[in-house]
């Protein structure tokens, strides 16, 4: 849905070459975690390159109704903030719009501090568990009161005298690591979390930034990450990297439309997100990494992609799905061009993204005549190969930006156009999608109405 409520259908239909260059917006993790930061440090933090996607402009309003002033002057963020412990209690419900992320590590960072907030959300974000994060939250003497299940809206009452937490994460989940951290900003003492497998690293990055003591360690217990309570954030000057979850549609759009050559510049290759384009290497595409370079402690890359009509099934690694968790629906687009079984195991966290996204694609992909078999946590794509893939369906969104975006990538190269049903979700993470896919050569069209 657009701001206002209003869906906006969409067409995608069989383009000719993409070429030229993909400008991709600033990383959507790192944008909400700069502007999160910012706030708790004292004085001046300054961000360019911010993703002015709706969740992170949710995030910036958010932190305002904390205390902090968020401006924009020029191409420059400014976040005055208000230091560990400053937070202010909001007068106004905090609505977090679409973003999981946002709620998830807000909360984190108010439930340290005397006072009380309540949350909300869209129609998406309202149906997701917050229980995994109010658990941990309530270890630190926080207390929460939300619907069944432990969904939003929900109320948090702070710990007035916090107590350090040492937590295991039940769920491969980079948004319970960050919450659990952020509030032991505030905590005396050492917070220690520790995951299974490791999930994306941005807050325990950004957090040594900005001067905290955060160690991380591999034990057999798992990856340990300490933080000490109780430290005056010094403000920074931040530049968001590119999205790499966002260079995603270009990348595979380019690999399945005939003659395409399309580069994707400064994309950061984290390792903890770049599980994508290490799968679609690994099924074949003629996708490269040129300038490999390292920019404020993170590899980053030009990334090439061209067309690449042999594309084979894969069995795509477990243990790299943390690194990949977001690009799994445009993945199993690939995988429908791809000769063969494309399998995707551990995937268990798609089920409570902004939508279930193994059934929501499973539902699109089937109507459009492939092949897909699922699981709990699983799911098989077969592949039709390049040329053999129908389309001609209208498919629902279900509020959820990646899975528009994933079938209108699959439009581009499918036999008949692929239709969604409300394209307005996008503007959550890739506000500028449509004109960029246009400047490719995407044929992509909002519906007349
Ligand atoms: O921490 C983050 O910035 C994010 C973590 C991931 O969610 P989970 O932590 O729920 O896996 C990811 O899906 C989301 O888009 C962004
Ligand atoms: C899962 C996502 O975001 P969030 O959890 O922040 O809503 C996403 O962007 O794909």
């Amino acid at each position: 849905m657009s701001a206002h409520g209003t869906p906006v259908p969409m067409t995608a239909s069989r383009s000719g070459p993409l070429t030229g260059e993909a400008h991709v917006p600033g990383d959507k993790s790192i944008s909400h975690r700069s502007l999160i930061l910012g706030a708790m440090a004292v004085g001046e933090t300054t961000v360019t390159g911010l993703l002015e996607g709706q969740d992170v402009l949710d995030t910036a309003k958010a932190m305002q109704a904390f205390g902090a002033q968020v401006e924009k002057a020029g191409d420059t963020w400014h976040i005055h903030g208000v230091g560990v412990g400053g937070l202010a209690e909001p007068s106004q419900v905090i609505d977090c719009g679409n973003s999981g992320t946002g709620v998830r590590l807000i909360m984190g960072a108010m439930a340290t501090s005397p006072i009380a907030a309540t949350f909300t959300g869209d129609a998406s974000l309202n149906k997701r568990p917050m229980a995994r994060v109010t658990d941990p939250l309530a270890l630190f003497g926080a207390r929460s009161y939300g619907r069944s299940g432990g969904r939003l809206p929900l109320t948090i009452i702070g710990a007035a005298d916090p107590l350090p937490v040492r937590y295991a994460t039940p769920v491969p989940s980079a948004q319970v690591k960050s919450a659990v951290l952020l509030a032991g900003l505030n905590a005396p003492g050492e917070t220690v979390v520790i995951e299974r497998e490791a999930t994306r690293d941005h807050s325990e990055r950004m957090l040594a930034g900005f001067g905290a003591t955060v160690t991380t360690e591999d034990t057999d217990e798992g990856h340990v990450i300490t933080l000490q309570g109780r430290p005056e954030l010094k403000p920074q000057s931040i530049v968001v990297p590119r999205d790499p979850s966002s260079a995603a549609f270009p990348v595979c759009a380019a690999l399945i439309v005939e003659g395409s050559d399309v580069l994707v510049p400064n994309i950061g290759l984290n390792p903890t997100r770049a599980g994508l384009f290490f799968t679609l290497q690994d099924m074949g595409a003629d996708l490269t990494f040129e300038n490999m370079r390292e920019e404020g402690g993170e590899p980053v890359a030009d990334l090439r992609a061209r067309f690449s009509p042999n594309l084979k099934g894969i069995e795509v690694p477990a243990e790299r799905a943390a690194s990949m968790i977001d690009e799994y629906p445009v993945l199993s687009v690939v995988a429908a061009f791809a000769e063969g079984k494309t399998h995707m195991p551990g995937v268990k966290e798609l089920r409570v993204k902004e939508s279930d996204r193994i059934d929501a694609m499973a539902t699109g992909l089937r109507a459009a005549g492939i092949a897909v078999d699922e699981g709990e946590d699983w799911w098989t794509v077969h592949g039709e190969g390049f040329g053999r893939v129908k389309g001609g369906v209208t498919v629902k969104t279900h509020l959820d930006h990646r899975i528009a975006m994933s079938f209108l990538v699959m439009g581009l190269a499918s036999n008949q156009p692929m239709r969604v049903d409300d394209g307005g979700p996008i503007a959550t993470s890739f506000p500028v999608f449509e004109a960029l896919m246009a400047e490719l050569g995407a044929r992509i069209e909002r519906d007349a109405g």
